[in-house]
C-alpha cells in the first residue's frame, strides 16, 4: 500500500529549484534514506512532505488522497513528523512531551488516559529513556531530547514518519540503536519511513530505498542498492567515495 506520494512536485526557495517534477512513492515496510550534500534542500522537502511548505508545482498525497483535501488532524494520525531539533519554550515534564503524540488519537474533550500513559513510558524505554519520564524537558541534553522526539512519534505511532536527521545528535551506540528500531518499525510493523540522513553507512545499514539530491535539481530514487553506487554518491558529494564490505555491512569511505 502507497502511504506517501508525490506527482510532478517541484521544490523551490527564491529562484533555486531543488527539486523538480519528483514522483515518488513510499509504501508499507519501505525505508527511504533522503541523501544529499548541505543546503541542496532535503530539510525543504521534508517540510514540503509534511505539508509545511507548499510545492512550487505539483502535489503531495497521502494514500489515495491529496494532502490537502486531509483535515489537519487526520494528517497527524497519519503522518508524523519528526523536526531537526527542537526548542522547548518551557519547561514540561518528559512524560507530558511525548504524551502529546497521543493527541491526533483523542477527542476534543477527552484527556489522556492510563492506556496512553503506558504507551509513552513504553516508547521511552524503547529509546533508553525509562526513568526520564519526570524530567523537566528543558534540562536534557542535545541527544536526550532527540530521542524524546522519537519516543513523542513512537506514541503517535502514525503509518507514515517523515524525520529530519533522527539520528544527528545521537552517540554511536544510540544511532545503532534507534537506527535498529526504525527498520524494525517498517521490518515488523509495516511502518513507511523517509529519512534525512549525512552518515552514509548508517544510511546503506537501514535504507531500503534511497533518494539522493545531487543538488541540480534532479532527484534519483529508487531501491538503495540501484541509487547508492559509487558514481553516483561521489559525484552528489563532490568527493570521491568507495564502499568496502566488514562486519556483513557495507560502508562508505571517502579517498
Ligand atoms: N527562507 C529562506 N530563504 C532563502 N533561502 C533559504 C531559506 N531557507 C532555506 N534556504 C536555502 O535553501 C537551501 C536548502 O536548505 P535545506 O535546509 O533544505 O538544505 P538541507 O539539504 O537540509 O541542508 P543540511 O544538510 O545542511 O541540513 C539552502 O541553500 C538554504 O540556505
Amino acid at each position: 500500500m502507497t502511504l506517501l506520494s508525490t506527482r510532478g512536485l517541484t521544490v523551490r526557495i527564491g529562484t533555486r529549484v531543488l527539486v523538480a517534477a519528483l514522483d515518488l512513492a513510499v509504501r508499507r515496510g519501505e525505508v527511504w534514506c533522503l541523501l544529499g550534500p548541505n543546503g541542496v534542500g532535503k530539510t525543504t522537502l521534508l517540510h514540503t512532505l509534511a505539508g509545511a511548505r507548499a510545492p512550487e508545482a505539483g502535489s503531495v498525497w497521502l494514500g489515495d488522497q491529496p494532502l490537502s483535501a486531509r483535515p489537519l488532524a487526520e494528517q497527524a494520525c497519519w503522518r508524523g513528523f519528526v523536526p531537526q531539533s527542537v526548542h522547548d519554550a518551557f519547561p514540561a515534564p518528559v512524560l507530558d512531551v511525548v504524551l502529546q503524540g497521543r493527541h491526533p488519537h483523542l477527542s476534543r474533550w477527552h484527556w489522556e488516559g492510563e492506556a496512553d500513559r503506558t504507551l509513552a513510558l513504553a516508547a521511552l524505554a524503547r529509546v533508553g529513556l525509562a526513568g526520564f519520564e519526570s524530567r523537566d524537558v528543558t534540562t536534557l541534553s542535545g541527544g536526550e531530547r532527540q530521542r524524546v522526539a522519537l519516543a513523542t512519534l513512537l506514541t503517535q505511532d502514525p503509518p507514515l514518519a517523515l524525520l529530519d536527521e533522527p539520528l544527528a545528535h545521537l552517540d554511536l551506540a544510540q544511532q545503532l540503536r534507534v537506527a535498529e528500531l526504525l527498520a524494525c518499525e517498517a521490518r515488523e510493523r509495516g511502518r513507511g519511513l523517509l529519512l534525512s540522513i549525512h552518515d552514509l553507512s548508517l544510511a546503506q545499514r537501514l535504507a531500503t530505498h534511497a533518494l539522493l539530491l545531487p543538488g541540480d535539481g534532479r532527484a534519483i530514487a529508487g531501491p538503495a542498492a540501484e541509487v547508492m553506487t559509487e558514481a553516483a554518491l561521489s559525484a552528489a558529494f563532490g568527493h570521491p567515495l568507495s564502499a568496502v564490505h566488514a562486519h556483513g555491512h557495507r560502508w562508505w569511505l571517502p579517498a
